[in-house]
């Protein structure tokens, strides 16, 4: 088993190891913000047909220029044109409408005055003025989106408009987590003297619901024997892709997490990142499910779920596990050094035209504080110095992006 890898060596082990999801065609209204699990071509061309961008007059001519047209039909909205002009002809289209075969383009009905069954036009029209061409944003056969890419607002728009009503897309992960702390209860529960309510269990729901998985549900085993636990882990196992598991994960008399993840014979990935907080990290894998057990210290857990889970759960639904980074300014100073590299929770900002960055009060792996108005994970090189105001760091932002 390997132990106390560096985050790149343990993330590597995690997505290495895992296959993504299998595909499945939803409904288009609720696919936005799921993954596509093929290329998308647009099934049509859109605009399907010729149509006027104005509400106005589409004209027909020859190479002679001419200013006075012969009306010969008016389109109003939802009509289909049954007739063609021939040069001299024009007829009346709305913005959207399609225009007669024969057009050579649009005047807006501001520039043309009607007397009778003949319009004169007062500006000078050049050969496509006003004309939305057949294809002009859409041929069909062209690509529009490619596997694993985000079906966003503007997907869905083309493909309602080409009459996609479903969409293939990564299935969700399915997702439990397991409380193996010992003495921590359900929130729900009034605990005894000496026990504490679980707030892990909501907090991982949350965030593995933010990353697109479905939460089958959160339990606590901390309070059974070995059997017990390794029964209700086993059990998880079986229709979960992801088992979080937090707390019982240090090596001390009473931490069971190893033993029962060894227990349903899944292969230990690794025991132990050169993090902090979150270095009592692990993984296995049984067949194709992943387990990840995360501390039972909240800050290191939530530290553990972005820095682990997350990149595993977007690898699933085929995304590049890899979280965005980028540098920010600090707007007050960090003034521990450090042996460990140590991810900092941090509040991130825009201020003018550059990222800054706060660190947040109450950083100790056991307090919940920083987790309130945290957005981003401040990543501390090992042997770092105190860090000062101005001081440029590297952040993974997590929910403003
Ligand atoms: N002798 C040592 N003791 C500890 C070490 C060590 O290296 N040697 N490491 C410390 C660090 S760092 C951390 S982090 C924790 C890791 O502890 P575990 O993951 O084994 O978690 P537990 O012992 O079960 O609980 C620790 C702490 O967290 C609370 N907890 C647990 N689960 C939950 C939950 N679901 N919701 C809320 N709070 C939870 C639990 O009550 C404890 O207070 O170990 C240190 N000790
Ligand atoms: O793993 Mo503990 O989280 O180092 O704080």
């Amino acid at each position: 088993m390997l132990t106390n890898v560096t985050l790149e060596e343990a993330c590597e082990l995690i997505t290495g190891n895992l296959i993504p999801l299998p595909g499945q065609s939803v409904a288009l209204a609720e696919a936005a913000g799921r993954v596509c699990y093929q290329d998308i071509y647009a099934a049509r061309d859109l605009p399907p047909c010729s149509q006027s961008a104005v509400d106005g007059y589409a004209v027909a001519m020859g190479d002679e220029v001419c200013n006075q047209f012969q009306l010969k039909g008016n389109l109003g909205p939802g009509d289909y044109p049954d007739f063609s002009l021939a040069p001299g002809q024009a007829a009346g289209v709305v913005t959207g409408g399609p225009v007669p075969p024969g057009t050579r383009g649009v005047i807006p009905w501001e520039f043309a005055e009607v007397k009778g069954e003949y319009i004169t036009t007062t500006k000078a029209l050049n050969p496509g003025d006003n004309i939305k061409p057949r294809g002009e944003d859409f041929r069909r056969g062209d690509i529009v989106a490619r596997r694993g890419n985000i079906v966003g607002p503007g997907l869905v728009g083309v493909l309602a408009a080409c009459g996609n009503g479903k969409v293939k897309v990564f299935a969700r992960p399915k997702v439990a987590v397991l409380g193996l702390g010992r003495g921590i209860v359900p929130y729900h529960a009034v605990p005894a003297p000496g026990e504490t309510r679980d707030c892990n269990g909501p907090v991982l729901e949350v965030l593995a619901r933010r990353e697109g998985a479905e939460v089958l549900g959160v339990e606590t085993a901390g309070h059974m024997e070995s059997a017990g636990g390794r029964e209700c882990l086993k059990k998880l196992l079986r229709k979960a892709d992801v088992v979080i598991t937090t707390g019982g994960a240090a090596s001390g008399a009473y931490d069971q997490a190893l033993d029962l993840i060894r227990q349903t014979g899944a292969r230990v990935l690794f025991w132990g990142v050169r993090i902090k907080p979150g270095s009592h990290s692990g993984a296995a894998v049984l067949d194709s499910r992943l387990i990840v057990s995360l501390s039972g210290n909240p800050a290191a857990c939530v530290v553990g779920y972005h820095l682990l889970v997350a990149p595993a759960l977007r690898a699933l639904q085929g995304l590049d596990p890899q979280p965005a980074r980028f540098d920010a300014v600090c707007k007050n100073r960090w003034p521990k050094k450090g042996g460990t590299r140590r991810f900092v929770r941090g509040y991130i900002s825009r201020n003018q035209n550059q990222w800054q960055v706060n660190f947040l009060p109450g950083q100790k792996s056991s307090m919940l504080r920083s987790l309130i108005d945290y957005n981003a994970l401040i990543d501390l090189p090992a042997g770092h110095p105190p860090v000062e105001e101005g001081q440029r760091v590297s952040v993974i932002p997590l929910f403003t992006l």
